[in-house]
């Protein structure tokens, strides 16, 4: 074994870094015989180096991120800040100086991933990011090692562990939001700004990272339909609860029939209870990843918080360090598909929708002349009648998003539909 230890530069000492280091000096052993050299924590930046922080020799710590990542002797730097900037700005002088990085920023890899794997193949560096996606669960590195001799068709499955968090709490206690996103914001699983999690921004960055790797093409976040859960009321979760169903926020990734072009998706959805995933409970995340040789893969496991997430960085540290010593890389980018991103009004789902209206004789027709002047067909509909109003909760066959849309505009203007609410899809496939 090496004697000369490997140098590793940690950005950001939060929920994850602080894991990552206190990971790394309590398994400094084992970790040396698994790379064939010790990993040595050379520094780590931080904001607060005036803050106690256990098992981290203060001497290490600095607020010259950038002078940091520049020092000389730097072999691989862990990013694990967060955001844009200067999250970015580091990898590339990291990169530039020889590094190799390990991240966590799902928000920059979504946005600009293909500037940070240009920088990496320019430099002959590796960039590993298992932790962006599914905190510990292995997800990336099976996409592109595992199934690159395969064909994956669709990637389906709840990618944010904050909002499953509240919406099962808000299922399973009968919380209200406000009270279950603190629960989840004291653990440790929300984002520094956790209007990422509730409105689906940091899904929607997972979905277009998991887009990329299964269908070999670049897919941002911009790209991705985005609708957090801000919009789900305790409603609509009584509501699921009556048809049996959970909602769940979902991350949908399809292939194209054309075969030219992938679909990305983030949205709440009902879901049966018998679908296996909505037994995914508290912070955890699942994902089926449906391939053609394969068949259908699911992966399971906790999908956020300090310690899983360090899991999955010292996971990539591994890796990138064994790098380093034989003087190779891993995979780098692979996005020679090149396929296009289509707009979400083109994707095909079920929906739940409530219906106010007025409880007299011919309003069902007339409700259900408008669904079929859209070519959506209705599956079931079920009335709960109040005072001279009536509750008409309608669930219909697979239509288009847009179809959707203009049957719901045509039936607001209509005199006798007092108000719509509760409007979701809903998904029964696994
Ligand atoms: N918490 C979780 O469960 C997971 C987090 N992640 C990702 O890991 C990254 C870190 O997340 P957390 O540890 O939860 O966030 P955090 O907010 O607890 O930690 C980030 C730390 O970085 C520090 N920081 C920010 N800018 C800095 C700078 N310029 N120089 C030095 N320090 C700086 C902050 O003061 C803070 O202590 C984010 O990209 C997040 O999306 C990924 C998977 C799961
Ligand atoms: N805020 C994220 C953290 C992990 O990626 C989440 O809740 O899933
Ligand atoms: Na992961």
């Amino acid at each position: 074994m090496r004697t000369q230890p490997l140098k590793v530069a940690l950005l950001g000492c939060g929920v994850v870094g602080s894991e990552v280091a206190r990971i790394m000096t309590t398994h400094a052993t084992d970790l040396a015989q698994r790379i064939g050299a010790p990993v040595e924590l050379a520094g780590v930046a931080v904001r607060r180096p005036g803050r106690v922080r256990e098992g981290i020799d203060p001497a290490l710590l600095t607020t010259d991120a950038e002078g940091l990542v520049k020092r000389g002797d730097i072999d691989v730097v862990v990013e694990v800040i967060g955001g844009i900037e200067p999250a970015r700005s580091l990898i590339l002088a990291a990169m530039e100086n020889g590094a190799s990085v390990v991240s966590a920023n799902k928000a920059l890899l979504a946005e600009d991933g293909a500037t940070l794997h240009a920088a990496a193949a320019k430099h002959g560096v590796d960039l590993y990011y298992e932790a962006s996606v599914a905190g510990a669960i292995p997800l990336l590195r099976p996409l592109r090692e595992s199934l690159a001799g395969d064909k994956v068709n669709r990637v389906l499955g709840i990618v944010n562990g904050t909002t499953n968090f509240i919406l099962d709490r808000m299922d399973s206690t009968g919380a209200g939001f406000a009270e279950a996103l603190d629960e989840a914001t004291q653990l440790g699983y929300a984002e520094a700004d956790p209007t990422a999690d509730i409105e689906g921004f940091d899904a929607a960055a997972k979905a277009a990272i998991l887009a990329g790797l299964a269908f070999h093409t670049r897919v941002t976040a911009a790209d991705v339909y985005r609708e957090g859960i801000t919009e789900v009321t305790a409603a609509d979760v009584a509501s699921a609860r009556t048809m049996d169903c959970v909602v769940k926020l979902l991350a949908i990734c399809e292939r194209g029939a054309d075969g030219t072009s992938v679909s990305a998706r983030v949205h709440p959805a009902m879901i049966p209870r018998s679908h296996p995933l909505a037994s995914v409970r508290e912070a955890y995340n699942a994902v089926f990843v449906e391939s053609e040789a394969a068949g259908s893969l699911m992966f399971y496991g906790p999908g956020a918080g300090g310690a899983p997430t360090a899991s999955a960085v010292l996971g990539d540290l591994v890796a990138v360090c064994r790098n380093k010593l034989s003087e190779t890389t891993g995979p780098g980018e692979s996005a020679y598909a090149n396929l296009s991103v289509r707009p979400v009004g083109e994707a095909v789902t079920r929906y739940h929708l409530n219906l106010d209206v007025a409880d007299k004789p011919g309003v069902l027709a007339s409700v259900a002349t408008v669904f079929a002047k859209h070519d959506v067909s209705i599956d079931t509909v079920r009335q709960q009648g109040r005072d001279g109003d009536a509750t008409l909760v309608i669930v219909t066959h697979s239509a288009t998003d847009a179809a959707l849309s203009a049957t719901v505009a045509e039936l607001r203007g209509l005199e006798i539909v007092r108000d719509i609410a509760g409007i979701m899809r809903v998904e029964t496939q696994g």
